[in-house]
């Protein structure tokens, strides 16, 4: 630890999922990490009292005493957000954003200055320090401010360095990918109730087979379509589901989704863009 201090405009799932993590990790002492929002005092409250941070409502106050900001509003928020810090923003600021669907240069834009802007596409499971983290690298950060940004995301999971042309696809696929996971496991839970078995022990051996699925990829470093294939004996139960799966479109299904998140991802630009009228 350096002494730097890091603030979160923004207080969300994805704020505190970081805060977890980065707390976990040491990355930051509780009191080297500021946090604000926009009008919920509860969830302020809730936030210091569980994780020990600072929080104020003082947005320059905050950009003051912070070296490292991070931007954890809503799309549609960050407008009204930059527009009203714009002032209190200054070059020696390493500006993350979180954002999906927003740009490094639209950030530059908004506040009018060469600040040095990064933006990342964590997602939630920073919380437990096992995030995929994608990050680009705006025209004005320099290799110090990304080295930064590795050591904040690489204490809370795996961290790439992408063109920023990628991040739509990033977005969809690693930033909301915790969510289809979670839903194949509601899926698979609620296939073993259906096939009999008690909700709780349908649960449990579902998660314990995703956690266990995914350890043996990374730990064998073995190619999923290898260890699937071991799964596979000939003529057995599991040729059955794969063979259900495929005929019921299961593959297309989950490309389908990322490819739809993706357009989303550039939609969000755009209502952005049009908001701002540029
Ligand atoms: N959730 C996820 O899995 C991921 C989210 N992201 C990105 O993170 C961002 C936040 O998402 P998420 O945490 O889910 O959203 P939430 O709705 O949970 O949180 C949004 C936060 O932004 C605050 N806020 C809004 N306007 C302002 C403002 N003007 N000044 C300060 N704070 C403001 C809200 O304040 P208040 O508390 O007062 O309502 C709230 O705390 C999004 O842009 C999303 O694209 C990226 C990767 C993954
Ligand atoms: O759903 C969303 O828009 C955000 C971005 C990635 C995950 N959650």
């Amino acid at each position: 630890m350096d002494g730097k201090k890091l603030g979160f405009f923004g207080a969300g799932s994805m704020a505190q999922a970081l805060i977890k993590g980065i707390l976990g990790a040491l990355t930051f002492p509780p009191e080297g990490i500021y946090v604000t929002n926009k009008n919920n005092e509860e969830r302020l409250r809730f936030i210091e009292k569980n994780f020990s941070v600072r929080t104020t409502r003082d947005h320059q106050a905050l950009l003051k005493e912070c070296d490292v900001i991070i931007i954890a509003v809503k799309p549609r928020d960050i407008n009204e957000l930059l527009c009203n810090i714009k002032n209190y923003i200054t070059r020696d600021h390493l500006v993350i954003s979180v954002v999906a669907g927003v740009t490094t240069s639209m950030i530059e834009k908004l506040v009018g200055k060469n600040i040095k802007v990064i933006r990342a596409m964590p997602n939630t499971s920073c919380q437990v320090k096992e995030s995929a983290t994608a990050i680009a690298t705006g025209r004005y950060a320099k290799p110090e401010d990304e080295e930064e940004a590795f050591r904040i995301f690489s204490s809370v999971g795996k961290v790439v360095k992408v063109d920023e042309q990628w991040m739509d696809a990033v977005t969809a696929l690693s930033g909301s990918g915790p969510a289809y996971v979670y839903l194949m496991i509601e899926s698979l839970t609620e296939a073993g109730v259906k096939a009999g078995l008690p909700n709780e022990i349908a649960l449990n051996l579902s998660i314990q087979t995703v956690f266990g699925a995914a350890k043996m990829v990374v730990e064998t470093g073995e190619m999923p379509e290898n260890l699937r294939k071991k799964v596979m004996s000939p003529g057995g139960t599991t040729v059955a589901a794969i063979e259900t799966l495929k005929k019921m479109g299961f593959g297309d299904s989950i490309i389908q989704a990322v490819k739809n998140a993706a357009h989303r991802s550039k939609e969000l630009m755009k209502e952005r863009e049009n908001y701002n009228g540029n």
